[in-house]
């Protein structure tokens, strides 16, 4: 059998709607990145196994033939070859009907050039994008399409494993990417990028993507103008709607009003949370329900506590303007460690199609309790010096007033009030400018009960229970910390890891998240984007605690810059008999 993974592409779909056996040529028209996700999804292996390989031949899916017939067993399972053939699959036909056009509003700035110009490449080298695109880039500043290439060229970038033709594929992308300057808030300046988007679309049907990578303030203001003078007549109109989606739970609730003046919530891609993108996470689901090993234990049951840490090893550099107003409970706590713990926590969904899974997460987020204050432990990086250089402390920053209490780290202790989880410790643990930068999930297990090997571990039995880390970045990694027997003639146990690390397992690089999730929004994939009732029941657990703060000015924890950050954070988790697990010295996986 095929391994399914959790993609749910519209190709993705039909696959489980069941046109995938019969792969009818309408099926066909998927773009080549929309094949291989089907792919992924078992189609190939729905079509080879339901038809055999002739119908596989019928359907078009010649390659798949090929292999299927061949079938040729060289590293692993047949299943594996299958899918790992697949890959390299191309369409017979495309939907040469239709054109997608991608506004990145707000591309002269940061964002636009460090992640989604490099994600749109990425996905155009790899064959993931419609046939007939245009990309455009709109902000205020004045600059030519010439300008706007030359700005994009620099950033982009070739898969390391996949270099051949990189410069022309570059090229031959630059020539797809234009520019418009406009105001964010003039209609007449949107009718003239409507105008222009017309003239490459042709007598297409117009399908149009626009991308808010431009401060919450004007999101709204673009959305009037895009809506009355730039979405397409013919075809769908779709927003991505960048971060931060408001800063509590009345300022979100309005902004989803605002929206949905001038869109239906199937337009909306709210928000982009770049961390559902990321590979692991997006695994997480694939580790829980497809293996037998791990299901049964994840429960209050067997689970003693678990840990989501990000860390940072720089400050907010450039980005202290924004920062300040947020803060890193906003930041990264109540939109990407809050979106893998209902993802980590929810219950089996009916199906892998977005509706059921969301329905799985907003039920979680609705059993937990709001934050408490005495739950949570805030600090905020001051200057250190090392080695003869000197970082600066947060509130050095030119553009942070001198006496901001805003947190760049927090740790907190959330719970889960239903039968799977309660009592079961769920610990975050964010921050800026500290001593490493990475991000992950730590679950440590009860200890076994009776131990035999009592003796060998000493008097604490949880430094030897079993802990299952999965390290969302860097260096991608699954790891279980087992007991195990040091080779010899005594009986002497250590601690061991069973390791399936990324870069030894896979050949291939992993893509950037905003690649995934912009081929999501232009295949009119939601799971990965967040749903209002989501959002309202993530704002309810965090904006009574971030009004607390701040309407009492609560002073956060000093640390100093590229430390393990404020000592708090140890007595919280004391406080639930739990120990970091990032911080025991552990066997380099
Ligand atoms: N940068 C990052 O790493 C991340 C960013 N985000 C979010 O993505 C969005 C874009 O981020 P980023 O690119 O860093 O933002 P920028 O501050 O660089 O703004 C993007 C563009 O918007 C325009 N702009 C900036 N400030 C204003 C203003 N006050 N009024 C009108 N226009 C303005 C500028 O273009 P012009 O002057 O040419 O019109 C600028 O180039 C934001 O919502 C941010 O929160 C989310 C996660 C990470
Ligand atoms: O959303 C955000 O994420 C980045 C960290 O993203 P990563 O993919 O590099 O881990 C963070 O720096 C930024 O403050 C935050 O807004």
């Amino acid at each position: 059998m095929a391994l399914s993974c959790m993609r749910c592409s519209p190709g993705a779909g039909a696959v489980r709607r069941g046109l995938a056996s019969a792969a009818p040529p309408a099926a066909l028209s998927f773009a080549r990145c929309g094949l291989r996700r089907a792919a992924a999804l078992g189609w190939r292996v729905a079509a080879v196994a339901t038809t055999g390989v002739q119908g596989a031949k019928d359907a078009g899916l010649e390659k798949a033939a090929r292999s299927a017939s061949q079938s040729k067993v060289e590293n692993g399972s047949p299943s594996e070859i299958i899918l790992d053939d697949f890959e390299d699959l191309s369409p017979l036909s495309e939907n040469d009907d239709s054109t997608v056009s991608i506004t990145v509003v707000g591309a002269s700035g940061d964002l636009a050039k460090k992640k989604i110009f490099p994600a749109l490449f990425a996905l155009y080298y790899e064959d993931c994008l419609p046939k007939h695109f245009t990309i455009f880039g709109y902000a205020r500043s004045k600059m030519t399409d010439a300008e706007l290439r030359n700005m994009v060229s620099k950033t982009l970038t070739c898969r390391v494993d996949k270099r051949e033709n990189c410069n022309e594929k570059m090229e031959e992308f630059l020539k797809r990417c234009f520019y418009h300057s406009g105001q964010y808030d003039s209609e007449e300046h949107f009718m003239d990028l409507d105008k222009k988007l017309k003239q490459h679309e042709g007598s297409r049907v117009s399908n149009r993507l626009f991308y808010l990578s431009i401060p919450p303030n004007i999101f709204l203001d673009v959305v009037k103008c895009t809506s009355k003078s730039a979405s397409s007549g013919n075809g769908w109109t779709r927003v991505i709607v960048e971060k931060p989606f408001g800063r509590d739970s009345d300022s979100s609730s309005a902004l989803t009003r605002g929206l949905k003046q001038y869109l239906v919530e199937d337009q909306i891609f709210r928000w982009i949370d770049h961390y559902l993108g990321k590979e692991l996470v997006e695994n997480l689901s694939v580790l829980r329900f497809s293996n037998l090993v791990f299901e049964p234990l994840w429960s209050r049951q067997y689970i003693r506590n678990v840990q989501l840490i990000f860390s940072e090893d720089f400050g907010t550099e450039g980005r202290g303007g924004y920062f300040d107003r947020y803060g890193i409970i906003r930041d990264i706590m109540q939109n990407h460690l809050l979106q893998i713990l209902a993802l980590f926590a929810m219950e089996t969904p009916v199906s892998l199609e977005a509706e059921d899974i969301r329905n799985e997460k907003v039920k979680v987020l609705r059993s937990m309790k709001p934050l408490q204050l005495e739950d949570v432990v805030i600090g905020q990086y001051k200057s250190h010096t090392k080695g003869g250089t000197t970082y600066p402390g947060y509130t050095e920053d030119k553009t942070v007033p001198k006496d901001s209490v805003t947190p760049t780290f927090a740790a907190a202790a959330l719970f889960i009030n239903n039968a799977r989880w309660d009592g079961v410790p769920f610990l975050m643990k964010a921050g800026k400018a500290l001593h490493t930068k990475g991000a992950e999930i730590r679950v440590q297990f009860r200890h076994v009960p009776g131990n035999l090997y009592k003796r060998s571990f000493g008097t604490d039995l949880d430094t030897a229970t079993n802990e299952l880390v999965i390290r969302v970045q860097p260096d991608e990694a699954i790891y279980l910390k087992i007991n195990n027997k040091i080779p010899g003639l005594g009986m002497r146990l250590d601690r061991s890891n069973l390791n399936l690390h990324y870069a030894a397992r896979y050949s291939k690089e992993i893509p950037d998240a905003y690649e995934r999730l912009l081929l999501d929004a232009i295949e009119g994939e939601r799971r990965l984007f967040i749903r209002s009732d989501e959002l309202d029941a993530a704002w309810e657990l965090f904006t009574p605690l971030l009004k607390e703060l701040e309407e009492k000015r609560i002073a956060p924890e000093l640390y100093p810059y590229g430390s393990r950050g404020p000592v708090g954070a140890h007595y919280l988790a004391a406080k639930y008999n739990v120990r970091w697990g990032d911080l025991t010295t552990e066997q380099k996986a």
